[in-house]
């Protein structure tokens, strides 16, 4: 490895819409080569991402970047947690959540001129059931549409917004009995979400407060869904504001233990992960490194 910093590329050929932008050509174009050496590498197969990032890490890389959505962010993320080599983003997905918090550019000129300026800071990361996620996870419904949506063939804002307005009037709400903060909740739940950072995607703010760098999560409960709460939380959700007390209410906290009398679905940064009847949520403090524009990212 030469002298100067290393930066390796993980492109997910499958993200995202099919642009004509060829990323390894922006990349050649806009990367200042003067500054970094880099290489640039193709995932194979979903669970690729995890091995390229953490072998990068292993021999010393100063950053990885994530090309793609946030499932490729996830897997690129979880090869680099508690390493010294900083995750990157270029935001090829339809959601870009943590781009979207940290700041960074969605256009690839963008987002290569803050990886050229190469500011390092530290973030938290969170896990369910040992998964680790960056953005947000969740129980409930917003996991049924990650199912739902993983079966999809058409990907995009539109068709996940479609998806949304169809299922929410036939997915019903489960009991469930949350441990938060030392007091015990016996309560429906419509939705659970655990917020490391503030939105889910595409500028859709699940917790308005959340503080990717506090040591702690943002807990949303929603515990019943009817029309007048849906419109008010999809109000809120799209003006970055919390919404009323009624339609949902917020926690912070480090760890979460949940409950459920029939196995509930469950998602890690919008990738569906199964169906179980007790799920352990914590916060991994300061766990991740990762390059962001010079400005405050809270
Ligand atoms: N070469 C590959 N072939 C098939 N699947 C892959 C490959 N590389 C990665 N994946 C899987 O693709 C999944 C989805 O990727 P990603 O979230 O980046 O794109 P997306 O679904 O188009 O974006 P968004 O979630 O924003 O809509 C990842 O979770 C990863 O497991």
């Amino acid at each position: 490895m030469s002298k100067r910093p290393h930066i390796r590329f993980i492109i997910n050929p499958t993200s995202g819409p099919k642009s004509k932008v060829d990323m390894a050509a922006q990349i050649q174009l806009h990367l200042d080569h003067g500054k970094f050496s880099h290489d640039v590498v193709y995932t194979q197969r979903a669970g690729h991402a995890p091995e390229l990032a953490s072998e990068a890490a292993s021999s010393g890389c100063a950053i990885v970047v994530a090309v793609g959505g946030d499932g490729t962010v996830n897997e690129v993320a979880r090869g680099l947690l508690h390493t010294d080599t900083a995750l990157a983003i270029l935001p090829r997905g339809s959601g870009n959540g943590l781009a979207r918090h940290l700041l960074v550019p969605i256009m690839p000129q963008g987002a290569l001129r803050v990886l050229n300026k190469g500011h390092v800071t530290t973030i938290d990361s969170g896990s369910i059931n040992g998964h680790p996620f960056f953005t947000t996870a969740g129980i409930g419904f917003d996991a049924y549409i990650s199912s739902v949506f993983a079966g999809n063939k058409k990907r995009g804002l539109q068709s996940y917004v479609e998806l949304v307005m169809k299922e929410v009037r036939n997915y019903r709400h489960l009991p469930v009995k949350a441990s938060i903060n030392g007091a015990v909740i016996d309560t429906d739940c419509f939705v659970m979400a655990f917020a490391n950072a503030a939105q889910y995607g595409n500028n859709a703010y699940i917790a308005p407060e959340a503080d990717i760098q506090d040591g702690l999560l943002d807990v949303c409960l929603v515990r019943r869904l009817d029309i007048i709460k849906a419109l008010n939380l999809s109000y809120s959700m799209l003006t970055n504001q919390l919404a009323h007390a009624d339609s949902a209410e917020y926690f912070k906290t480090t760890h979460v233990q949940v409950e459920t009398e029939e196995p509930m679905m469950f998602h890690a940064d919008g990738e569906y992960m199964g169906k179980t009847s007790a799920f352990d949520v914590h916060i991994q403090p300061l766990s991740l490194k990762v390059v962001t524009p010079q400005i405050s990212i809270a």
